[in-house]
């Protein structure tokens, strides 16, 4: 197959990456190299990498294992401005929430398709907020989305994915959501890596042999983001119904590079609740839409769950399946609520990156990139 041959036999669409020099930039990289329907097309970064090819915009701050790629090195960086990339079929956004509001509208308004990281409309009530892994029949909010837009685009949109604790706790909720029916009570403690705050993030002064109690806003992007993702569409598709589920979190940064730990406990509003047997078994066999769907970034196994008493752990676990899918562990009994466990999931991957590549993976097998 040639490399501008699409698995589907129609030409790889082209993508922008704006964001591109930066942690979840690189990771789009990474993955949209030699992808099966997608090619990079253009990228774009702040007004001090624009200019540049993209091996001298990240020259000291590239942090992969793998070398910058052949395709991608001698790119030169642009602004995020929308005739940079009106060629574009797709446009991922690794966007600091700074510039991320007016640009990504700004592409929507010129019909350009956006598939954003960044929190700005991710809460929009016309925008889906999508974890591929959980409701990606949320996208059929799109045709309503333009409707309410004036001019009305005719391919253009924002799809956002979600935060990237929500990611890692919204898997093992829907599977038992889908299970048990409507949960009740959640209460979720994190331990999120260093890189969720981006490079450089916090100075090593502040993180080593430290774990700091807070993170700005995250507390109440999980208890808010975890409603709607959890939720319904209406019939007509064209507003969101929330789950009726009240989250609880409490949010620690700790010194991991990559992989967002979360303790989680939580109740069912089904009395009496499963068993802790029914539980596991619900978990181990979720099957998520994209692996149904055959996408290419989907995982083989949605959750893992581990029995060993001292797993999952950031260090051995977060790169299960290249970050795609989400381990939980220690599933137990709860005193207070009806079950609770460990989850761990990859915050730069399924908790960014891959979540976008695989909404949109999504998104060309239902159609919306006609
Ligand atoms: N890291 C994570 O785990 C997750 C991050 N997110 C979200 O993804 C987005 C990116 O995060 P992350 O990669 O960690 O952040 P970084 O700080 O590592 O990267 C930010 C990127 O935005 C670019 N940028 C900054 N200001 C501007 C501007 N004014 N105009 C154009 N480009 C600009 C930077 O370009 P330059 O290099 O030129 O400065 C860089 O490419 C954020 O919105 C974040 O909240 C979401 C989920 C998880
Ligand atoms: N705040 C998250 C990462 C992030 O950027 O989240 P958001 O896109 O919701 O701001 C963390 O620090 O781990």
């Amino acid at each position: 197959m040639s490399s501008q041959q699409a698995s589907s036999s129609s030409p790889k669409r082209k993508v922008g990456i704006l964001g591109a020099t930066g942690t979840v930039g690189q990771r789009f990289i990474l993955l949209l190299t030699a992808h099966p329907d997608f090619e990079i097309h253009a990228l774009g970064a702040s007004s001090s990498s624009a200019g540049k090819s993209y091996a001298k915009a990240v020259a000291g701050r590239w942090k992969q294992a793998k070398a910058v790629p052949a395709n991608v090195r001698d790119l030169i960086v642009q602004e995020c401005t929308v005739p940079n990339f009106k060629d574009c079929d797709v446009v991922f956004s690794g966007l600091d929430s700074g510039p991320a509001g007016p640009v990504e509208s700004s592409f929507r308004e010129a019909d350009l398709r956006v598939f954003s990281n960044a929190k700005n409309y991710r809460m929009d009530p016309v925008c889906p907020l999508v974890v591929p892994l959980v409701n990606p029949g949320h996208f059929d909010i799109i045709p309503h989305q333009r409707a309410t837009l004036s001019p009305s685009p005719k391919k253009g949109f924002i799809i956002t994915n979600a935060n990237c604790s929500t990611t890692g706790i919204v898997v093992p909720l829907k599977a038992l959501q889908d299970a048990f029916g409507p949960l009740d009570k959640i209460m979720v403690s994190t331990m999120q890596a260093i890189s969720g705050a981006g490079y450089p993030g916090l100075s090593s002064f502040d993180i080593h042999d430290n774990v700091v109690p807070y993170i700005s806003g995250e507390e109440e992007k999980i208890e808010s983001e975890t409603a709607k993702i959890l939720g319904d569409l209406s019939k007509d598709n064209n507003s969101f119904v929330n789950a009726p589920v009240t989250v609880s979190a409490h949010c620690n940064r700790v010194p991991v590079i990559d992989g967002h730990t979360e303790c989680v406990s939580l109740s069912f509003q089904r009395r009496p609740p499963p068993s802790i047997e029914q539980v596991q078994a619900a978990l181990r066999n979720y099957v998520c839409d994209a692996q149904k769907l055959g996408c290419h970034s989907a995982p083989a196994q949605t959750i893992e769950v581990h029995d060993e008493p001292d797993r999952p752990q950031p260090r051995l676990d977060r790169d299960w399946q290249n970050g795609a899918g989400v381990n939980v562990g220690r599933v137990r009994d709860c005193k207070i609520f009806d079950v609770r466990f460990v989850v761990l999931s990859n915050n730069v991957q399924i908790g960014a990156a891959t979540s976008s590549v695989m909404n949109a993976e999504i998104a060309l097998k239902k159609g919306y990139l006609d």
